[in-house]
């Protein structure tokens, strides 16, 4: 095996050696006869597969001097996961903690690898929603192919899955599961009425008047002539409350029994269910949680996770906004309902919530699903502000100019104005950027505006300059992720 990296090294296999710019030893690979060893060339990533066999025969490539270079194509990728299992994604299940690692780069599952590597947690390493598709231009073949080949770079066998996240309609749920996604997020937002929110108790005692009586009575049997009894979770149901919940919620309770009747329960394969709650413009209650998870349970509906909606703000690229002692009590009580009904409490936009994290691991015991995805884009930003300040440049200022285009996607209070003006900036000076709310703001949520920009020619804006630096500088890109993802898990206590 090592006598492939040997050949790489002095330049035997000179055909090939004149551009390999990188060895990826980690990445060394023996299945039966067949050698593995990836490359980085001044063409991209490559895999070197050398002797014979099945694996040597089934993976695409050119044949240089006795050694098949194979790109790191989807085809290929498919026929790695069949010779090495390890590479192809798992579910998890409620007894490890996991962590949602977004990469809309497809450049960062390496780095994420490195950080989580023997700690008690478990990445989830293809994880994008379809509104991160949408803006970035890529698939989910694509998100799959890219975590894969990092698994198999880094040599990491601990297992890693795939979230298929903030899925709403059927055909993507579909299309995330044929594709072997092992985790699925529901997002029910548009199945949650929140116009309850606006209506006064006379206008919602109105509306709940009008549901069928049998309806009400279901719910008033359970959840009024009932107390409920969660050890560690403060609950206590008014009338008034639980007219409203059942107004906000039922519909949505509904959509999530469907779902799991049609999709999950059929399947023949272990899948991590999880229900998001948490992007609506209504906090969940814990007495609403409750309402949730019980009548998921008393339907029959198992789920691997779930997100509420926390009371304060978590908003995208930026720390906790609200009232942290009411987090902290919410908190206490969300985390004891969802070890009541044997889940996961899951964190949403779980980016940089240094604040909360300690309560978070505290109250979890360590046992929580926590979202991240925006927070990895920024630090490529980081990256290229401080190797690359032109292309720094023309990117926050084509962002400025396109901020409210990209309100339409994410729900930010970003004050533009607060944001130190370029001009007043030195080159040396823009990494500080990455380091005030607004301007991590602007950056996180026009992701996909930058990345798909286009000159009147055709040709990428930004796009290639930027994937050449991130190429360039992947060590610090991947050190950059290091320091600040093992940042969220030094305080969530990982
Ligand atoms: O941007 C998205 O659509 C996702 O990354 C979404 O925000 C994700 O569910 C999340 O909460 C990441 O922190």
């Amino acid at each position: 095996m090592i006598e492939l990296i040997e050949a790489v090294r002095t330049g035997n296999i000179r055909e090939l050696n004149s551009n390999v710019v990188k060895v990826y030893e980690t990445s060394l690979t023996q299945v039966g006869d067949t050698t593995l060893l990836m490359v980085r060339t001044t063409e991209g990533k490559r895999l070197l597969v050398s002797g014979t066999g099945e694996l040597f025969d089934q993976l695409q490539g050119e044949i240089v001097a006795g050694v098949k270079i194979a790109r790191l194509s989807h085809a290929n990728r498919l026929v790695i996961n069949h010779f090495l299992p390890y590479t192809a994604p798992q579910a998890f299940g409620t007894q490890v903690a996991t962590m949602g690692l977004g990469d809309r780069l497809g450049i960062a599952s390496p780095g994420h690898i490195q950080t989580l590597r023997g700690k008690d947690i478990r990445p989830v390493l293809a994880q994008q929603s379809i509104r991160e598709l949408a803006l970035t231009g890529r698939t989910y073949e694509d998100v799959l192919d890219a975590a894969a080949y990092a698994v198999l770079q880094e040599g990491y066998k601990d297992g890693y899955g795939a979230d298929g996240d903030h899925l709403k309609k059927e055909a993507d749920i579909e299309y995330a599961l044929r594709l072997g996604f092992t985790m699925l997020t529901l997002d029910c937002s548009e199945n949650i009425d929140n116009t309850i929110e606006s209506l006064s108790t006379a206008e919602i005692a109105a509306k709940y008047a009008e549901l069928p009586a049998s309806l009400r009575s279901y719910y008033e049997e359970r959840y009024l002539q009932t107390a409920p009894n969660v050890p560690g979770a403060t609950l206590a149901y008014t009338a008034e409350a639980l007219q409203k919940d059942v107004l906000i919620y039922d519909a949505a309770i509904n959509f999530m029994e469907a779902i799991f009747r049609r999709y999950i329960a059929t399947l023949d394969r272990a899948v991590d269910f999880e229900i998001s709650i948490d992007e609506t413009a209504t906090p969940t209650s814990p007495e609403a949680h409750y309402l949730v998870a019980n009548e998921l349970r008393e339907r029959g509906v198992t789920i691997f996770s779930m997100a509420p909606r926390f009371c304060g703000e978590f908003q995208k690229g930026i720390d906790y906004i609200g009232d942290i002692a009411q987090f902290e009590r919410e908190l206490a009580s969300h985390a004891a309902i969802a070890v009541h009904f044997e889940y996961k409490l899951s964190i949403h936009s779980g980016s940089d919530k240094f604040s909360v994290f300690p309560l978070i691991g505290q109250y979890t015991n360590g046992l929580f699903h926590i979202k991240t995805a925006g927070t990895n884009w920024l630090e490529a930003v980081r990256v290229i502000a401080k190797v690359n300040p032109s292309l720094y440049r023309r990117m926050h200022q084509f962002a400025l100019d396109h901020f409210v285009e990209a309100t339409a996607y994410y729900h930010v209070t970003t004050d533009i104005n607060a944001i130190v003006p370029l001009a007043e900036v030195t080159d040396s000076q823009l990494p500080d950027y990455m380091e005030e709310n607004n301007a991590r703001q602007l950056l996180h949520i026009t992701y996909g505006l930058l990345l798909q920009a286009k000159n009147a020619d055709g040709s990428a804006m930004f796009a290639d300059d930027f994937f050449q630096t991130m190429a360039d500088q992947e060590d610090a890109f991947a050190e950059g992720l290091r320091h600040h993802i093992g940042r969220h898990l030094t305080l969530l206590g990982k």
